[in-house]
């Protein structure tokens, strides 16, 4: 069987300096986040999932959300601009634990902006949110890597949170999973459930039958576990002051 592997980065020692938007800033335990990463780390490792440190960067507080620095497709990779200044130093580390794995690794530029957190796949289909932190530009830019190899991008308004996966996760058999006071509008999915908390529209796919959920949803798990998914929760309050959910902390690679 191929290798899963799944890129990670250690939390910065300047953790508590990231970036907050849409909520008040928290003070940040960054021991706790430590422990909580290597946590959430060794959920995916249990998952079967072989983890790739991109190497970390002491002074990036917000390195650790790497999954906003690239999208894959397959076997490639596109690095992405990130929509927030501050982040852009963040690119370089990880294209080059990129091109170590032997990928084909593409990348959005400026002017443009496109963070991870905004692009949702389901299949060949790849929702991205225009926001915040991505602009027009980054989405032409995806749209023009990705229609030759037979994805089609579309593009949605996202208006009321960071990132459109903030907003939004899919379940593995590709129901849109999302907080209703959140989601600019559920009309453009062909399958929208509803849950019951903000950190419950956030699931990374583990595996056909398994998702990872944040311990701050346990409503939400509840929900996603009736409809016969295995569900695996992790404590990921520190990050979640800045903004983070379990989707930002990882980029699985198949
Ligand atoms: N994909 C994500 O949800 N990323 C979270 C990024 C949080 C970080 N503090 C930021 O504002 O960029």
């Amino acid at each position: 069987m191929r290798k899963k592997y799944v890129l990670v980065r250690r939390p910065a020692k300047s953790l508590q300096d990231g970036l907050v938007t849409h909520i008040e800033r928290e003070t940040v335990d960054v021991e706790l986040a430590e422990r909580q990463w290597e946590s959430y780390v060794a959920a995916l490792t249990g998952a079967g999932w072989d983890p790739v440190e991109v190497a970390p960067a002491g002074d990036l507080p917000d390195s650790v959300f790497v999954e906003d620095t690239v999208v894959m497709f397959g076997a490639l990779a596109v690095l992405t601009s990130p929509g927030a200044d501050e982040r852009l130093d963040e690119i370089d580390g990880v294209e080059e634990s990129l091109t170590a794995l032997g990928l084909e690794v593409l990348r959005i530029e400026r002017p443009g902006t496109l963070d991870g957190g905004d692009v949702l796949k389901i299949g060949t289909t790849i929702f991205v949110g225009r926001g915040g932190r991505t602009n027009s530009d980054g989405i032409r830019q995806l749209r023009k890597i990705l229609a030759p190899r037979g994805y089609s991008v579309v593009a949605v308004p996202v208006t009321k949170a960071l990132h459109l996966k903030s907003t939004v996760t899919a379940l593995p058999d590709g129901t849109v999973i999302g907080y209703r006071p959140l989601v600019d509008d559920p009309f453009v999915y062909d399958r929208f459930l509803e849950v019951p908390e903000p950190s419950g529209a956030h699931v990374v796919i583990l595996a056909d039958d398994t998702v990872l959920i944040a311990s701050s949803a346990p409503e939400s798990a509840r929900l996603i576990e009736g409809l016969g998914y295995r569900v695996i929760s992790v404590d990921i309050s520190e990050f979640e002051k800045l903004e983070g959910c379990v989707t930002c902390l990882s980029v699985r690679i198949r």
